[in-house]
């Protein structure tokens, strides 16, 4: 599916970042019809929520399994391959060479597309450089980019402010998936490279990743309908 392709609705992924696979499923009740893709992470996933990913496909939502795997090329490779048969659409792995290439050997011809985290939304260069890095942000995503190109990884997850650099790089071909997404005036929390969902869109990113801007809002249902209303505005 190419970007023009993708329906403006299922642009918004929301983080199902909850304690257990109740929550979970009152949230996607709540939710309704307002969401058509969910991502589950480290806390639904290690509660018992991998099961869940089959019961949203089934219902017709995509899933977006966010594990960040990362560990020698064969295991990655493995375990890619027993996630295929859960239903995802997306799946997540760090973006180093041997992980990279495992995960595409993993993944096979399976409709699964993965995904590469860049650097994470929470680092700025600071946190990069005392982690050892020599590279800055931008430097290290384009890096990343390049290499997830050629072995043949589907798509790059970075921050919105990095989405124009990429596309010159990558062009149409792979998905570009942004976290970091805060409406105007909710928290930052612990992002650091952050944008508003409108601008977001109107900068290239494919798909919105939010968490807690809408789990964690009075009206959850409220928030990702101002969201997908932002949305639709950026893309008209
Ligand atoms: O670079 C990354 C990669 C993944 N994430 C994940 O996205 C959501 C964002 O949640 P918010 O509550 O909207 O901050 C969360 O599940 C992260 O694990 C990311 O933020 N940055």
């Amino acid at each position: 599916m190419t970007p023009a392709e993708i329906a403006p609705k299922d642009r918004l992924i929301v983080a199902l970042d909850l304690p257990s696979v109740d929550a979970a499923e009152a949230m996607i009740a709540r939710l309704g019809d307002s969401v058509t893709f969910y991502k589950i992470g480290y806390r639904l996933a290690y509660a018992g929520g991998l099961p869940l990913v089959a019961k949203l496909a089934d219902s017709g939502k995509k899933v977006f399994l966010d594990l960040k795997l990362h560990d020698i090329g064969n295991t990655v490779s493995q375990g890619v391959e027993s996630i295929t048969r859960l239903g995802a659409t997306f799946l997540t792995v760090h973006a180093y060479p041997q992980t990279m290439k495992g995960a595409v050997e993993g993944r096979g011809s399976s409709t699964l597309k993965i995904l590469a985290v860049t650097v994470l939304t929470s680092y700025n260069s600071d946190d990069l450089h005392a982690a050892g890095y020599r590279l800055g942000v931008s430097e290290l995503v384009e890096a990343r980019a390049q290499q997830a190109q050629v072995l043949g990884i589907d798509g790059l997850v970075s921050s919105p402010e990095e989405v124009g650099a990429l596309r010159k790089i990558v062009g149409h071909q792979m998905h570009l998936v942004t976290p970091g997404i805060r409406p105007a005036g909710s928290a930052t929390g612990d992002q650091k490279r952050i944008m508003t969902p409108g601008r977001a869109i109107s900068a290239g990113a494919d798909y919105l990743v939010v968490g807690r801007p809408v789990v964690e809002a009075s009206d959850p249902r409220a928030a990702a309908d101002a969201i997908q209303a932002e949305i639709a505005q950026a893309l008209a």
